[in-house]
């Protein structure tokens, strides 16, 4: 056996139809989109707005492709909402993946987040938590934890751009106020580095915690842009600062080499959202896929 294959490569819909601006890839189908990732050499997908939400008739669709799922988002609302409103979405979502074979939910809190907001500038307005909407949040994700664990699933966080739990000071706070039993952590390279983090750091501090990872590359000039201009998450999104891995600043050979490393078991889903109409999917998908085997460390006897 080898550390190598202890990983799989997955790709997120989202590079064919954007889930939070629908209108970039209207036109890819959902057929079109799972043929093309199979077809790029992944053997997982996480879940887009164009998938069935009937497990059986997924399921046809994706091991007709040999594709699992990796996972799926969910948002939760711990720090605005009751916590019983997230408890039944997160419920009825945790069961969709359970169904579907997935051990991982991807949970990032959205209460205050300004990430789907198309005019707020990511950066100066991104919020920042009081003391008791941090213990909200920490209190509530240990909970959403335990009813992973029901169906023998875990948690994993994705700290993200907009959002109350974006920079390392935020994460830090995040894993030192949950217990490692109940809350994992999701790896991000690309709102990791966007954001200013050192991807590296915090793959080496938390990778006993971190259960699931996403692969995105950033165009350097257009993050700085965003930046200077105060656009918003998405209007960066837009102008293309998210690409696949090979394509932008990061150098993901020693990011992989660290993961190998710690023998990381579990997805790497490659997931570059930009725009389909200037970025071919299917084309950059194939691109990622060719640049993660280049860098890939070689297989080592475990
Ligand atoms: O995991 C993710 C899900 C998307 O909806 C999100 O906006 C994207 O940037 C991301 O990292
Ligand atoms: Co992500």
């Amino acid at each position: 056996m080898t550390a190598e294959t202890k990983i799989k490569f997955g790709c997120a819909p989202i590079a064919w139809t954007n889930d939070d601006m629908p209108e970039l890839g209207r036109e890819n189908t959902f057929e079109q989109c799972i043929s093309e990732m199979a077809l790029a050499g992944y053997t997982g997908t996480e879940i887009g707005n164009k998938y069935p939400r009937d497990p059986e008739t997924l399921k046809k669709y994706l091991e007709l492709r040999n594709l699992q799922v990796a996972s799926a988002w969910f948002s939760s609302f711990l720090t605005t909402k009751p916590f019983e409103e997230t408890k039944q979405a997160f419920i009825e979502h945790r069961d969709f993946l359970h169904a579907m074979g997935a051990k991982v939910i991807v949970v990032s809190e959205q209460g205050h987040s300004v990430q789907g907001q198309m005019d707020t500038p990511v950066f100066k307005e991104k919020p920042v938590f009081t003391d008791s909407e941090w213990d909200k949040l920490t209190q509530g994700l240990e909970t959403l934890g335990e009813l992973a664990h029901e169906k023998g699933m875990e948690i994993v966080y994705h700290p993200h751009m907009g959002t109350g739990v974006q920079t390392t000071a935020e994460i830090d706070r995040l894993m030192e106020n949950t217990s490692p039993d109940k809350v994992s952590l999701l790896f991000d390279t690309g709102h990791l580095v966007f954001s200013g983090e050192d991807p590296i750091e915090i793959y080496r501090k938390y990778h006993s915690r971190i259960k699931h990872i996403h692969f995105k590359d950033i165009r350097e000039t257009v993050a700085k842009e965003v930046k200077d201009n105060q656009d918003s998450f998405l209007s960066g999104v837009k102008k293309g600062v998210f690409t696949v891995p090979g394509d932008g600043m990061i150098d993901f050979g020693p990011i992989l080499k660290a993961i190998v490393e710690s023998g990381y078991e579990g997805w790497i889903v490659v997931e570059a959202e930009q725009d389909p109409a200037k970025a071919n999917p299917f084309e950059y998908a194939l691109k990622g896929r060719k640049y993660i085997d280049q860098v890939m460390p070689q297989k080592q006897l475990v």
